[in-house]
């Protein structure tokens, strides 16, 4: 696998097509001469034009991008494609630079990007993962059965945007639609023909997945989160159900064991396949948790007509027997044969997988038990101790903070659901952004202490000495859970994203105090 750093994949042999075509098949008003021009790409942002670029000029909740247009000239951007408001905008940042004017530049940005690199032509098999938690999960998982099964795969995910071999790291979860259908072409060139697209609520509200039909999209579960985006959770349920529509997926295979799924269930208009992991729920798909170790967690899969898949998947968590089956489910659903998904798994004694930063072991054979995790929800960190529990036979210190600048009303939870689930509770800084790091601490204190009065806890704003003295609290047969930064790369405080590895910091830690080689 090759790592480089975060940029946008684009088809290395894109096709050139008339700017004039493109205008006149989605009927935008031109202004200014269009001739013989032609358009390669599409960007919304300035900085990652792309010489024949069409400029996407959208109104942000900051600005409005049409007045970088300039910019997008400067790097070679042949036209612009914005609103009525951007086009003055786009005249007087970019003098005599085309304009091609829609009604809701966001809106038709989906089915110009599909234009422009003609995903729609001879696409690959499609998945999106939409749900609270576990969506990057079963992306991988998808990734990584398809793998075994032989098929060239491609993924999209928090962590990283995959083709084949090749991995560059994300920044948003779901790109943006130029973004996403480039990808979708460059993925077509080297023969990618199977893609997990990781689909949060955010990508379908604000159409980053426009201008896609998948084949088949999978529901993990809805809890708490970004309730600084939607008003309550039915809105940010009535987000992620948008993508169970025929204009957006050929079938769905849902995970009913919320009522939340049950209701998507229910009232999807596509084809549904059901799952769950709670026995006595009535679902097409079953799934057993059976053994759970440090390292493992072994599953049955019963579905339809007797079949029977007994497997297992390298990851912490009864969660991850879950999606993985989700992730089954949702290949069977595409057409692949369940005996041949079965045989493969047998062969390779369960699945291969490996999820950058999710419940990630960073420690060795000796010492306490290391673990980085992803979860930033009170159902991540429910989760994941509970887990835990089950083969940590000391004591489980919980390392952790919470984002600045996003939904503040699930922190009490978060402090409050650690300090129930762990022994010791240690605080950190976490992306504070332009929020006072102390104070989002004091609420997660707040939050554990109400819960558990007499829970220790230690407030260590520091990330890396936040490590160092859980790690100074931690014997042998203890474990530690640093929930959080995951896969992250950075640490992000007033605009500004410090280098900050804490799978990397971790392992340092550990060699520091003689746990590792
Ligand atoms: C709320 C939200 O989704 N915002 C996204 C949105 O920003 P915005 O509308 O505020 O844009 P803006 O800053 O006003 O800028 C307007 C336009 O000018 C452009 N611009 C701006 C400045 C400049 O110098 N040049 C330039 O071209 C911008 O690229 C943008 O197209 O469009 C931007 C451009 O693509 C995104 O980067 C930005 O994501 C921000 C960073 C974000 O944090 N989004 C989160 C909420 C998000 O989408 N999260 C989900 C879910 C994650 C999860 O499940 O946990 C995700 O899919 O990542
Ligand atoms: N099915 C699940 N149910 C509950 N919690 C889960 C599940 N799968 C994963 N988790 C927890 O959620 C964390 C994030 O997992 P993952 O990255 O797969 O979710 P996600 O939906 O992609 O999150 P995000 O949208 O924030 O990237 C994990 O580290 C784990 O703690």
């Amino acid at each position: 696998m090759t790592g480089s750093p975060s940029t946008a994949l684009r088809p290395k042999h894109p096709s050139a097509r008339s700017l004039r075509g493109l205008a006149d098949a989605f009927g935008f008003e031109v202004r200014g001469d269009l001739d013989a021009l032609e358009v390669t790409g599409a960007s919304l942002s300035s900085a990652a034009v792309e010489p024949g670029d069409l400029y996407v000029g959208v109104p942000g909740r900051n600005v409005h991008g049409a007045q970088f247009a300039g910019t997008a000239r400067d790097r070679g951007a042949v036209a612009v494609l914005t609103d009525a408001d951007g086009a003055v905008r786009a005249a007087e940042a970019a003098p005599g630079m085309p304009v091609l004017v829609a009604g809701d530049v966001r809106a038709a940005l989906g089915d110009v990007a599909a234009w422009i690199h003609r995903t729609a032509e001879n696409p690959a098999t499609l998945f999106a993962v939409t749900g609270t938690n576990g969506k990057t999960s079963v992306v991988y998982l998808l990734y990584g059965i398809l793998q075994q099964l032989g098929v060239v795969a491609g993924l999209t995910s928090t962590a990283e945007r995959r083709i084949g071999d090749e991995a560059v790291t994300s920044s948003l979860t779901t790109p943006e639609a130029s973004e996403l259908h480039a990808l979708l072409a460059r993925m077509r060139e080297v023969g990618v023909s199977a893609v997990g697209v990781e689909v949060s609520a955010q990508a379908v509200s604000r159409h980053r997945v426009d201008g896609l039909v998948f084949d088949v999209a999978g529901f993990t579960n809805l809890t708490h989160d970004h309730l600084d985006d939607y008003a309550s959770m039915g809105e940010y349920y009535e987000a992620k159900r948008e993508l169970f529509a025929p204009s957006r997926a050929r079938r769905a295979v849902v995970t009913v064991d919320s009522e939340w799924g049950r209701r998507l269930a229910d009232e999807s208009p596509i084809p549904v396949t059901t799952l769950t992991t709670i026995a006595g729920v009535a679902a097409d798909w079953h799934v057993a948790v059976g053994e759970q170790t440090a390292t493992h967690t072994e599953f049955v899969l019963e579905g339809p007509g007797g079949r029977r898949i007994e497997t297992s998947v390298p990851l912490l968590g009864w969660y991850m027997a879950a999606n993985a089956a989700l992730a089954i489910v949702m290949l069977v659903e595409s057409g692949i044969d369940p005996d041949r998904i079965a045989r493969v798994l047998e062969r390779d004694g369960g699945l291969r997988a490996y999820i950058p930063g999710r419940a990630e072991r960073v420690s060795g054979e000796r010492g306490p038990l290391v673990y980085i995790d992803y979860g930033h929800t009170p159902d991540a960190f429910l989760q994941t101790l509970a887990s835990m529990r089950r083969f940590v036979e000391g004591r489980i210190i919980m390392l952790f903070g919470a984002d600045g600048d996003r939904d503040t009303t699930k922190r009490a939870d978060m402090g409050a659901i650690a300090a129930r689930g762990a022994d010791i509770v240690v605080i950190t800084d976490f992306h504070p952004r332009t929020e006072d790091p102390a104070a989002i601490r004091a609420a997660l204190i707040a939050g554990a202490r109400q819960a558990v009065p007499d829970r220790e806890i230690h407030e260590v704003p520091d990330p890396r000495a936040a490590f160092r003295a859980a790690l100074a609290l931690a014997r042998e047969g203890d474990a530690i859970l640093y929930a959080g930064p995951g896969h992250e790369d950075y640490h992000e405080v007033n605009g500004v994203k410090i280098p900050y590895s804490a799978r990397d910091d971790a392992r340092e830690a550990l060699r520091e105090a003689g746990w590792l080689a």
